[in-house]
């Protein structure tokens, strides 16, 4: 019995007795007519029907194995919300309990219920734009739908969230890498961050699909850091290009480029310094690496990924702020959404920066960094609460 065929079985439940049955039939069918004593029409009329059987065999060997792909593909999706669903449990019980509080002492739709609301939104990193506007959707909802009700100011709540959630996040737009040549990502951001473990995680994914990547320690300040960045390299099987303390970066990012086309690498990653107290200097350094791409790798589509603390709130915005003056920033990497309660943060980066978050981190391992999803997202965020209110 063909390989095939046992695998068919396998999913059709036909047991070992069954298929040993089978192959007993099919070895008698054959010892009772041996093929010489077939008539040549005979023969013709069994080459053809062995041909179709072989035929449909294909076919329903490509649909099994479309089949296979298409559960796996399943699968890996429910994985992914999992991830997302764990990685925010923090925000989403905080969220749930702060709703549970506020609707606790809910008596009727009156202003200190909105206030009640607009403070619970400050408290969760939304920023003040984006509460003053969530704040007037349900002032003027709650009117048309005359909510009087916990009930019903608990569906309001959380309907009107879900929808900014969905309307105030830009689409996810991936990274823009080259088909074909290389890529440079250039990772900016203050230290302590978690810029240096985002490569690292980034790279390591690249590489298990079997990209090349060759990282550029463009942070020539700090020793530590050009030290981690070689750890990082050596675990994840990157090579790794760097300087003296105090070298230019630019010169590092020449050399990287060298390295990474010499190399026929696919990825080069710069790590750069943070030094946003100094942002003249900052902006300087940063123009010349661009300088320097744009002059060795002209084609290459160049991105700029900001990193963030999500546990830095507030703060998290403020250096977003700068470094969007200092660069042009193109997406956000934000870290240890894990750590924190306040998931609001992601609107506020989408309203007030209008920046794309690419990629967000759920924890310290190299699968936590996981590519942005905004309906993810909000699964993970608003979960316990949607089944509570359905
Ligand atoms: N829980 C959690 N920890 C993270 C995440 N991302 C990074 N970290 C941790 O944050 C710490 C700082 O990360 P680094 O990558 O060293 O930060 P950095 O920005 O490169 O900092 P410098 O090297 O000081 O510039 C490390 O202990 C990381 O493991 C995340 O998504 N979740």
């Amino acid at each position: 019995m063909s390989l095939f065929q046992r695998i068919k079985n396998v999913f059709t439940g036909q047991s070992k007795q069954e298929e040993e049955k089978v192959s007993r039939e099919e070895a008698e069918l054959s010892e009772e007519q041996p093929v010489d004593e077939v008539k040549p029409a005979e023969k013709e009329k069994i080459i053809e029907i062995e041909e179709d059987a072989s035929q449909e065999e294909d076919q329903t060997e490509r649909f099994v194995s479309t089949a296979v792909e298409e559960k796996e593909d399943i699968q890996e999706e429910i994985e992914e919300v999992k991830r997302f669903d764990r990685g925010l449990d923090k925000s989403s019980k905080s969220l749930k309990r702060r709703i549970n509080e506020l609707l606790a002492n809910f008596r009727y739709i009156d202003e200190e219920f909105f206030e009640d609301i607009e403070n619970m939104l400050i408290e969760s990193d939304v920023g003040f734009e984006a509460t003053l506007e969530i704040s007037d959707i349900l002032r003027e909802e709650a009117k048309i739908e005359n909510v009087r009700t916990m009930e019903d100011a608990e569906e309001l709540i959380v309907k009107t969230l879900v929808d900014i959630y969905e309307n105030s996040i830009p689409p996810y737009e991936g990274v823009h890498l080259n088909e074909e040549g290389l890529s440079v990502l250039l990772f900016v951001g203050v230290n302590g961050v978690g810029k240096t473990t985002t490569i690292a995680k980034l790279a390591h994914q690249y590489i298990e699909e079997g990209k090349k990547v060759v990282l550029a320690a463009g942070d020539t300040f700090r020793a530590g850091a050009i030290e981690q960045l070689h750890v990082w390299g050596d675990r994840v099987g990157a090579d790794v290009v760097s300087s003296e303390i105090g070298g230019d970066p630019a010169a590092v990012v020449f050399d990287g480029i060298k390295q990474a086309k010499e190399t026929g690498a696919d990825i080069l990653m710069v790590d750069t310094a943070g030094r946003l107290q100094n942002k003249k200097n900052l902006m300087l350094e940063l123009e010349k690496m661009h300088r320097v791409i744009q002059k060795e790798l002209p084609e290459a589509p160049q991105e700029v990924l900001l990193v963030l603390d999500a546990t830095t709130g507030q703060n998290a915005l403020i250096q977003a702020k700068e470094f969007k003056q200092t660069t042009d920033v193109t997406g956000i990497v934000l870290t240890k959404m894990d750590g924190t309660a306040k998931g609001g943060i992601i609107i506020a980066i989408g309203k007030e920066l209008g920046l794309p978050v690419k990629f967000v981190g759920f924890g310290e391992k190299m699968e936590d960094l996981r590519p942005f999803d905004a309906d993810n997202f909000a699964y993970g965020l608003f979960s316990d609460l949607i089944e509570e209110t359905v």
